[in-house]
């Protein structure tokens, strides 16, 4: 009986056992069945999502083939378009120009067939090219003419009179000092003997018009830079005279035509009815010594001409001739002149003033109240302090520029200007100005010896 009992519990835990064992197949099957379904919908995924991305590609590709055959047809028609334009315009052009040489060819005929017509129509075309010729140079020599009547002659280099006399007005006003004899050269900076001579020359000269009586030529001659020039322009003003000015070295360039333009100027300066006071600057330039080596014969002719313009006494024209060789001048021309002026290098004294002329016109009076942009630049600019430039150490440093000339000196004085510019503060005080004024006597010395080697 126990047997019985144990073997029917054995077959019970068999049982159970292969109970379990076929649960857990079917759950494996299960979970194996569950993973499956499961990377299949996965890959079902991958290939929609596959398939979507080819059919797009397959579309925009479908698409843009479209758009390229389009733009393929267009090109091809404008291609075509152009083409039959062009041809088109090809053949109107050609049938043009077949129409204008058979009218030319059948003019041709006509002409060499007609005489009469060949005849007219030399006649014509000699005619149009005669037309054509004379208005040009007649226009040509028109102008020349006026241009020689009204115009100012091209050697004058500055002049007081205008270009054309219709538009007169006075670059120089004379003063009315000029006439009552009180002609000051304030701006000029001469030896007072030299000074006097000059302002009595201006009122002579003034007087001289006055009383139409004949002008006295003038003979300026020194080293450059010492106020030839200035006086010249100066006295023009202070005596009343219109002033034009030319320099000797203008007339060699001109060769064959130097005596026309001599005798432009001299035709020019007698239409000015106060009188004309003619400077020729550098005159040595040209009116040398006519039995010179070097003088070339258009030169010599050009010498000739001014020669007889000034063979007698003017009452139009004050001759002022401005040189640094006046021995080199023709003896004939220094003949003509009545009144030989010196300018020497300036003195101790004269050099002091023109220190404090240019100290005074370049740092003290800066303002330029003459124009509006003048006042606005001074608006805007830091003005100029000068600090303890006493007399004394003005007197000081004319004492060491001994030797340099009034050009020499503005530009010393320029020269002060630019150093204080040149400092953040614009304060001249005399250590500054001293260091300039030491800067240019070195410079000016080394000039000198440079000067005297190129000599030897
Ligand atoms: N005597 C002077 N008084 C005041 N300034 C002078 C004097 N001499 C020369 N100067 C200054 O030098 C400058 C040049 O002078 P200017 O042209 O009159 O000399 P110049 O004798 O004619 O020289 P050049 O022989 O070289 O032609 C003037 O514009 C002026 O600033």
């Amino acid at each position: 009986m126990q047997t019985e009992h144990e073997a029917q519990r054995r077959q019970d835990a068999e049982l159970v056992k292969m109970q379990q064992a076929s649960a857990l197949r079917k759950e494996e099957a299960r979970r194996a069945t569950e993973q499956k379904i499961l990377e299949q919908m996965l890959q079902e995924k991958k290939e929609k999502a596959e398939i979507e991305r080819e059919t797009a590609k397959a579309k925009a590709l479908a698409e843009g083939e479209g758009r390229a055959r389009e733009a393929k047809l267009l090109e091809d028609y404008n291609k075509r378009m152009i083409l039959e334009r062009m041809s088109g315009e090809r053949e109107k052009w050609i049938a043009a120009i077949n129409t204008t040489f058979s009218h030319i060819q059948g003019g041709f005929t006509m002409l060499l067939t007609d005489r009469s017509k060949l005849l007219m129509g030399i006649g014509g075309v000699t005619a149009l090219a005669a037309g054509v010729y004379t208005t040009r140079e007649g226009a040509k020599v028109t102008w020349g003419y006026i241009n020689r009547i009204l115009g100012q002659p091209s050697l004058i280099r500055e002049s007081s009179m205008p270009k054309f006399p219709l538009l007169r007005f006075n670059a120089l006003k004379p003063t009315s000092a000029s006439l009552s004899g009180g002609a000051g050269f304030e701006n000029v900076i001469l030896h007072p003997s030299l000074k006097r001579r000059i302002e009595h020359l201006a009122r002579a000269t003034a007087n001289t018009k006055a009383h139409d009586a004949p002008f006295r030529n003038m003979m300026f001659y020194g080293p450059p830079g010492t106020g030839k020039t200035l006086v010249a322009r100066e006295m023009a003003r202070k005596s009343g005279l219109d002033y034009a000015m030319m320099t000797g070295g203008d007339v060699a360039p001109l060769g064959s035509e130097a005596v026309t333009k001599i005798h432009q100027i001299f035709d020019w300066a007698k239409k000015s009815r106060k009188g004309m006071l003619l400077f020729i600057d550098e005159a040595d330039a040209f009116l040398c010594e006519r039995n010179s080596t070097h003088m070339s014969e258009a030169q010599r002719s050009a010498l000739n001409a001014l020669l007889f313009r000034t063979g007698d006494q003017s009452r139009d024209i004050v001759l002022v001739l401005a040189t640094n060789r006046p021995s080199d001048l023709d003896a004939a021309i220094t003949d003509r002149i009545d009144e030989v002026i010196e300018f020497p290098l300036p003195g101790d004294e004269e050099r002091f003033q023109l220190l404090r002329l240019y100290l005074n016109q370049y740092m003290l009076k800066e303002d330029d109240k003459g124009s509006l942009w003048g006042t606005l630049l001074n608006k805007q600019r830091q003005k100029i302090q000068v600090k303890d430039i006493t007399d004394d150490l003005l007197r000081e440093a004319a004492r060491k520029i001994n030797g340099f000339s009034g050009r020499e000196i503005a530009k010393l004085m320029a020269s002060v200007q630019a150093a204080v510019y040149g400092r953040p503060d614009c304060v001249l005080d005399p250590q500054l100005f001293m260091e300039v004024v030491e800067y240019k006597v070195a410079e000016h010395q080394q000039r000198i010896k440079l000067a005297s080697e190129a000599a030897t």
